[in-house]
């Protein structure tokens, strides 16, 4: 059976394209990867997510755990046999998720307690409880089960959540055992300051994983902060490893990414902006509820394949948008989520190639500033 392994292709400049091999396949990087919190990828099939050219899909324990439970799904077979996803499955393991959408938590050295924001359950996470979880749905790619502070916040206060954060770290390590086929990641926390940064890759690569996530980032920081934190923080983490940038992001902010030596990626944005009337294209956003589309018979973008693109014309968009038919969610979703994976079609070829600089220019000149 194969066994997790990532093999690093070629460079150009930091930027690095690969292919991470897994027993349900291979995942092309660098990987976008679209999010299907609920078991899904909101209005979309698995069958059209895989015509996307998708590799891998993203779940999400916090959601998964309070419904329809982890427990049941393994009964069902597991996750992958559950939504008819076959491919790569990664996990993230519920801490983020907690802090963003569960009402009265409590974080102790042990874990988090807290109220499901469906039904006000209390519940129990813990480093040991998420890979439980993880196991049961039988996720490829297990996350560490991590704090990832909210900024603003002090350097102290930064400081302390990237020290319980690494021993948890180790926690999670610890429960994971020794699972052959599946990979555990860990996940870089310290925020904007480079030498917590430096000292959690080194507790990291310390405790040893098969991949590295860059946390604590797309918090409201904005573009150049993050950047600022990708000039240096990746390439603390093991170069042979892969590197995934959690949470990320705007066209832009994914090929700067890129270019910074991230190799995985994941944001509910392709998905969810296409179901309120967004879509990105190659040379800008296209609000499609915008009143100068409803006579434009031109698609989203003439150089695109996909359905809405090949099918449908900005008139109709608009019409089903406005109409508040199911198939506007539908078509935008598809169409955004076939340009992110065209992007990082792209960007992985112009690494091969050696001309990602003639690239990255070429796809800052096509863009608007604004709507188009
Ligand atoms: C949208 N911005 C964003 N920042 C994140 C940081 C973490 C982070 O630091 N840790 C974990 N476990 N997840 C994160 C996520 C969720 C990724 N699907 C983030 N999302
Ligand atoms: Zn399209």
């Amino acid at each position: 059976m194969t066994q997790f392994s990532f093999d690093l292709g070629a460079t150009d400049g930091r930027a690095r394209s690969g292919v991470i091999h897994t027993p349900r396949g291979d995942i092309r990087t660098p990987a976008f990867m679209p999010v299907g919190t609920a078991a899904t990828v909101k209005a979309m099939m698995p069958e059209s997510v895989a015509a996307t050219g998708a590799d891998i899909v993203l779940g999400n324990t916090y959601h998964l755990m309070l419904r329809p439970t982890a427990e049941r799904i393994d009964r069902l077979g597991g996750l992958h046999k559950f939504m008819n996803w076959h491919k790569p499955i990664l996990t993230d393991s519920g801490g983020f998720q907690v802090m963003s959408l569960a009402g009265l938590r409590k974080l102790t050295e042990r874990g988090v307690t807290f109220k499901s924001h469906i039904d006000g359950s209390r519940h129990d996470l813990t480093p040991e409880r998420s890979m439980e979880i993880q196991r049961l749905l039988g996720s490829d790619i297990v996350m560490c089960f991590d704090e990832c502070p909210a900024l603003p916040a002090s350097e102290a206060e930064v400081a302390r959540s990237m020290e319980l954060s690494m021993r948890w770290a180790a926690r999670s390590r610890d429960a994971f055992g020794d699972r052959p086929g599946h990979a555990l990641f860990g996940i870089q926390q310290g925020g904007v300051t480079r030498d917590l940064r430096a000292q959690s890759a080194e507790a990291l690569t310390g405790i040893g994983f098969d991949g590295y996530a860059v946390g604590g980032l797309a918090v409201g920081e904005g573009q150049e902060a993050m950047f600022g934190v990708l000039d240096y923080a990746p390439d603390m983490l093991p170069r042979d490893k892969p590197r995934y940038l959690m949470g990320v992001g705007k066209p832009d902010d994914i090929v700067g990414a890129a270019a910074r030596g991230i190799d995985m990626m994941d944001c509910v944005l392709p998905s969810r902006s296409g179901r309120t009337g967004q879509a990105f294209t190659r040379h800008g956003v296209v609000n499609i509820k915008n009143a100068r589309h409803q006579d434009d018979p031109r698609p989203l973008d003439e150089a695109c394949g996909c359905p809405a693109c090949s099918n449908y014309s900005r008139a109709y968009l608009h019409h089903v948008f406005r109409a508040k038919e199911m198939i506007s969610g539908m078509l935008l979703t598809w169409h955004n989520l076939h340009y992110y994976q065209d992007l990082m079609a792209g960007m992985r070829a112009a690494i091969g190639a050696g001309s990602f600089d003639g690239w990255q220019a070429d796809f800052h000149a096509d863009r608007a500033a604004g709507d188009i």
